[in-house]
């Protein structure tokens, strides 16, 4: 699952935002009561999207308030944020109800951890939209995660279905993704169902990368010190300096007054030297950069086992 902290849709044109105070759901709802885990704080970023009238605030709204207005403002986008508790694990979710557009917003799926694909049963078009939009989606993440589900909205309104369950079924296998018929009108287990869902997906698709930076002062290598430094843009003069200090090193070992012989020192930054923690720290940064992206990459073709040990031998 992705992990993150932040309020604002991107640069989506200024998202009117409508905070709903922050409830907490008991543990009898339906959607707590089936897991549990150890006491973490999680955010999670969900957007319903669909095209116009499939029922995106009327889902979002009942699954916030287990109620059913019938008629939504529809002219933003809306933010809700929300706290329910699964377990040990309190999430607080960010729900965007995205308002109907011809074209899926570059900036709506760069933001969510998970989107509610929506159409209406009753309407063919916002059917076919589907296909598109998650085919977008996937091309727009292929570097990160964002999960998906197909929702069919207006399962009470089955005299006018025009989409059958099959054919959605059938859409949801092509596109690899979990599908739910629902009703905002009349259910509301079966829409905690979907998000339930949607959050396993995403917590399941999660890449952990765990750095040990154990005695990484001794043994950072002197030529990563200098590639770091290259690469994030220093000047040629303070890199001059720095290999001054770290090429050609040598020292020996003094032991009850015999000395060893000489040898050459590659790895470790100098101990008491003021300028050593920020050469280790831009060091890490570069490690940290591209063994995430390194992990991503990997977690892509799941063969993340491969890449790992390449960027942890940098500080070996
Ligand atoms: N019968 C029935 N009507 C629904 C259901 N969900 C939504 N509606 C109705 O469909 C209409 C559109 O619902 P909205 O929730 O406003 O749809 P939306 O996708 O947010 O609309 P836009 O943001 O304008 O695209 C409203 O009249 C709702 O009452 C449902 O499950 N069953």
């Amino acid at each position: 699952m992705q992990r993150r902290r932040s309020t604002s849709v991107g640069s989506a044109p200024n998202p009117k935002k409508l905070e709903v105070p922050l409830r907490k759901i008991s543990t009898s709802s339906p959607f707590t009561r089936r897991r549990k885990k150890s006491s973490i704080s999680t955010d999670v970023r969900i957007a319903f999207v669909g095209t116009l009238g499939v029922g995106k605030s009327a889902l979002t709204v009942r699954f916030l308030t287990r109620r059913f207005i019938g008629e939504y403002e529809n002219s933003a986008d809306y933010k809700y944020r929300h706290m329910i508790s699964l377990g040990d694990e309190i999430i607080h979710l960010e729900i965007l109800d995205a308002r109907s557009q011809n074209v899926l917003s570059n900036d709506v799926i760069r933001w969510a951890d998970g989107v509610c694909l929506v159409y209406s049963i009753t309407d063919l078009s916002s059917f076919w939209t589907i296909r598109t939009w998650a085919h977008k989606i996937r091309e727009c993440r292929k570097n990160s995660v964002c999960e998906f589900i197909l929702v069919g909205n207006k399962k009470d309104l089955s005299h006018f279905r025009k989409i059958s369950t099959e054919n959605g079924r059938a859409l949801a296998s092509e596109l690899e993704c979990p599908f739910f018929e629902v009703s905002a009108a009349e259910d509301y287990q079966s829409i905690c169902d979907a998000l339930y869902e949607l959050y396993q997906e995403n917590d399941m698709s999660g890449v952990l990368v765990s750095l040990d930076f154990h005695k990484a002062f001794d043994s950072v290598d002197h030529r990563f010190i200098i590639e770091a430094l290259k690469s994030f843009n220093f000047g040629e003069s303070f890199i001059n300096w720095v290999k001054m200090f770290y090429e050609d090193v040598t020292a020996c070992v003094m032991n009850h007054g015999i000395s060893t012989g000489y040898f050459e020192v590659g790895r470790g930054v100098r101990q008491g030297d003021p300028l050593s923690p920020y050469l280790l720290i831009v060091a890490i940064e570069l490690l940290a950069i591209t063994t995430i992206a390194s992990a991503m990459r990997a977690f892509q073709f799941q063969t993340l086992h491969r890449y790992l040990p390449v960027n942890a031998k940098l500080f070996e």
